[in-house]
């Protein structure tokens, strides 16, 4: 019945955009385990790894003047910020696939997301996250965190670097950051966590989808 309205409004009906809505509506969260394909992936992972060597990554700051040796006991992790506008080839699939969907959120939900922004991550071996709140860092218009792993295929549990998601019941979701995985939750609702890696390096891309 719906799928006809939608038909006549000519509008498709994505089955896997309708999964994460009804999972962010069930409990938060979604994991998607095939958002990009593997051929995606490698050529995101290859434009990540050419800025890195460049040295184009900062050391990642949580707010702004806490100290130094604060903020390197909560997070590890070097970033480098993606700009939309100046995206290459590569990128545009990535913000080309993040701009469909929400589309469809604000089309079917009313979601109301004008902006996003998305950055590179890298957590070399030894480095983590503590557990935190998206929005307590400095931006309430933080509606929906993503994010996309850029690891290869090689990437093996044991390498540590969970993504644990405390969920509002008490317990825990444990999620591996595997290659083609994107996850996203509610930025001011759910508490999560980056275990330390523990071999080699973690890719990823990280961002927000943010209201006015
Ligand atoms: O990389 C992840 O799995 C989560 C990263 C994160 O929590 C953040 O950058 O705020
Ligand atoms: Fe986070």
């Amino acid at each position: 019945m719906v799928e006809e309205l939608f038909e006549q409004l000519d509008f498709k009906v994505n089955q896997q955009y309708e999964q994460i809505i009804d999972d962010l509506l069930e409990k938060q969260y979604s994991i998607i385990d095939d958002f990009f394909d593997t051929e995606e992936i490698n050529q995101l992972r290859r434009a990540l790894l050419a800025k890195y060597e460049e040295d184009q990554f900062k050391k990642s700051a949580i707010g702004n003047r806490i100290n130094e040796l604060i903020e390197k006991a909560i997070r590890g992790d070097f970033i480098l910020w993606m700009n939309e506008a100046e995206a290459g080839e590569t990128e545009n699939i990535f913000f080309r696939k993040i701009t469909n969907l929400v589309y469809y959120l604000n089309r079917t939900c009313f979601m109301g997301i004008l902006h996003k922004e998305f950055h590179y991550a890298v957590y070399p071996k030894g480095t983590f996250y503590k557990r935190h709140l998206d929005t307590f860092q400095n931006d309430s218009r933080r509606k929906l965190s993503i994010v996309s792993y850029l690891n290869d295929d090689s990437w093996e549990n044991a390498n540590g670097g969970e993504l644990v998601i405390y969920k509002e019941d008490g317990s825990e979701e444990i999620i591996y950051p595997l290659p083609g995985r994107m996850v996203i939750f509610e930025s001011q609702v759910l508490e999560h966590e980056v275990k330390e890696v523990k071999n080699s390096e973690r890719l990823s891309i990280t961002g927000w989808l943010k209201t006015r």
